[in-house]
């Protein structure tokens, strides 16, 4: 894994990871892990498996044989739960913080820190999540937390669903975007943090191509 280039995009929902760690992954043809895609997937099953939101154990079960597949297409990316195509259920803000709930329990994501790690192959890897520059990849070459105000990223989220004829309430989504921030970056175990050795972007200011000319320079690409 030593020889193989990584960046790492962690940051806030919202911020805009995703969407950067996507375009790199195309331009340079590396692999690309959305670390949340994999939370949100894990949330779904267990409603799917009808799974009691306390029952820890058959949880880590669920995580340790969860048949998942991801696509990189030209311009989304597709997710499969045991064949089905699940890409447009898990996106919304319910399954969001539903993933952040799983998220929070320690031996969940000590059964899903290997199926990460599988995805560093060469030519590299692109990847964005909450702790991929501390936990799942402490050795990647390229570190870059994204970030913008609650307010910004709520902001964006609306205009997303809008443009998916979803109707949405902007301060309900505020309100949500902060809770989960918190109870991403308060947990015990993996919180929302930046690596010591991260490039940290304010995007509050900066559209998507600002973004992604800052995240390219820092990389050399
Ligand atoms: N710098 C930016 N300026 C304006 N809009 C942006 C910017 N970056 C991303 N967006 C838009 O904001 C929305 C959310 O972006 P994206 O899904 O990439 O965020 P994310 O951090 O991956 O979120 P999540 O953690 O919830 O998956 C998208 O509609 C995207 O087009
Ligand atoms: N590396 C990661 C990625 C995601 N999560 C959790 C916390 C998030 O609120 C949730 C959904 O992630 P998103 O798709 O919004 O990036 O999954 C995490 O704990 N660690």
């Amino acid at each position: 894994m030593a020889d193989i280039p990584v960046l790492t995009i962690d940051g806030p929902s919202g911020s805009g990871k995703g969407t950067i760690a996507q375009m790199i992954a195309r331009e340079l043809g590396w692999h690309y892990l959305d670390s949340g895609a994999i939370y949100r997937v894990l949330a779904f099953a267990s409603l799917k498996h009808q799974i009691p939101a306390l029952d820890e154990n058959s949880l880590v079960q669920l995580a340790q044989t969860l048949d998942l597949q991801f696509h990189l297409d030209d311009d989304r990316l597709n997710v499969l739960l045991e064949g089905e195509e699940v890409s447009q259920q898990i996106r919304t803000e319910k399954a969001g913080n539903a993933a952040s709930k799983v998220a929070a329990i320690p031996a969940v994501r000590a059964a899903l820190l290997q199926r990460q790690r599988d995805f560093c192959q060469q030519p590299g890897l692109v990847t964005d999540g909450r702790d991929m520059g501390t936990v799942v990849f402490p050795d990647a070459q390229f570190k870059v937390f994204l970030t913008a105000s609650a307010e910004e990223r709520a902001l964006r989220r609306y205009k997303q669903l809008k443009e998916k004829g979803i109707e949405s309430n902007l301060s309900d989504l505020i309100t949500e975007i902060s809770e989960r921030d918190k109870r991403d970056s308060e947990r015990k175990v993996a919180p929302l943090l930046p690596a010591t050795d991260a490039l940290i972007l304010d995007s509050t200011e900066l559209g998507i191509a600002a973004v992604y000319e800052k995240v390219c320079s820092y990389c050399a690409i």
